[in-house]
């Protein structure tokens, strides 16, 4: 009978139990990235919420700032970078703007460069992932993220965002949120939310966070308690006022004053946890398992069936391949897949 390592050996400490530690030493010296984009009409509070969620002044307002100013007549993507830091560990944001979505009166169409931008990321990545010498570490642009704002109207969704959750949601993770929220009363904020999941569940919109058979029963419970509060009803600022002596984010206006951080005013709080201490890792996770790996596995089929037809066989990929990767992302983009 074999002997077992216990009855050989004496029972000492062998220490790979630090692999841990040390994993986690090497992800800290990397850094992280994370990349979010901001869906929403112009003037719905995105810039500021963004601030006030990494209290940072991150983004700029891009709204008009007076009539004489045009309209855009098309949705323009904006990007900024900014590496912040926190206990030593370091967070490379990507944010990225879609000002005029939404704004004009016909709006056909305006959320196919959203959804362009999103699925260029992906073929982005994908094609430096099959070139033949990789760098050491992809950047990593693809979006972990989206905002979908909600216009405070305490109606329903409009039909444009129903379509456009409906698109978004297949690509990316989308969390809704409606801005603003201190324009509606508390009852007027849970009929509004009320209506809006019955929407969710009509239309069959799958907003994030996802059930997964991995996840434990504390993970399950937690996604079942943040499912139950979506849409977030939000409110930023950046301004800091003072509530009984004390220094807090917030809003003054002339019958009182919106603490932004607390619970019983809105849901800023649960929004900023959901985000950065509860789902940021599988944000970035379920981006690369989950979204990615659908676009990743349709483009490789679809490169396979053109190199059948062209007869190039299995051979690795080349210039040609990557060529013609790149040429079947742009169709398949444009073909909506
Ligand atoms: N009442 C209220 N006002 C807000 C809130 N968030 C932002 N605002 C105000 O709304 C205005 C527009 O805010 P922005 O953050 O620039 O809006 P935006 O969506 O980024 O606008 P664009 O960059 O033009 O797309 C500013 O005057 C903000 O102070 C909020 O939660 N409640």
């Amino acid at each position: 009978m074999a002997a077992t390592a216990n009855s050989v050996y004496p029972k000492s400490y062998v220490g790979f139990d630090s692999i841990t530690s040390q994993i986690e030493k090497k992800l800290v010296k990397r850094g992280f990235q994370f990349n979010i984009i901001c869906v929403g009409q112009t003037g719905l509070g995105k810039s500021t919420l963004i601030n006030t969620i990494f209290a940072s002044h991150l983004m700029d307002s891009k709204g008009r700032l007076s009539p004489e100013e045009p309209i855009r007549s098309t949705t323009e993507i904006q990007a900024v970078s900014h590496i912040i830091e926190e206990n030593g560990v370091r967070l490379r944001l990507n944010i990225v703007d879609t000002p005029g979505y939404g704004d004009l009166i016909n709006n056909e169409r305006c959320w196919d460069p959203i959804v362009k931008y999103i699925k260029d990321q992906h073929s982005a990545y994908l094609r430096k992932e099959l070139t033949a010498q990789r760098e050491r570490y992809l950047q990593d642009t693809r979006i972990h993220c989206c905002l979908f704002f909600i216009q405070p109207s305490g109606h329903a969704l409009k039909p444009i965002d129903i379509v456009v959750l409906k698109k978004l949601s297949e690509f990316v993770n989308v969390v809704p949120v409606i801005a603003k929220s201190d324009s509606l009363t508390l009852e007027e904020r849970a009929a509004f939310k009320e209506r809006i999941k019955e929407e969710f569940a009509f239309h069959n919109l799958r907003m994030y966070p996802y059930d997964n058979e991995e996840h434990d029963q504390e993970e399950v419970a937690l996604n079942a308690s943040i499912k139950n509060i979506l849409p977030f009803a939000v409110v930023g600022s950046e301004k800091t006022i003072v509530v009984a002596g004390k220094q807090v984010r917030g809003r003054q206006n002339r019958w009182g004053v919106i603490n932004v951080e607390d619970e019983n005013h809105c849901e800023f709080v649960y929004l900023r946890n959901f985000l950065t201490r509860t789902h940021l890792q599988d944000l970035i996770e379920t981006t690369s398992q989950i979204h990615y790996e659908s676009f990743r596995a349709k483009q490789l089929l679809a490169l396979k069936e053109s190199s059948a037809v062209g007869g190039h066989g299995s051979r690795p990929i080349s210039p040609s391949a990557d060529r013609e990767l790149s040429r079947n992302s742009q169709r398949m983009t444009m073909n909506g897949y």
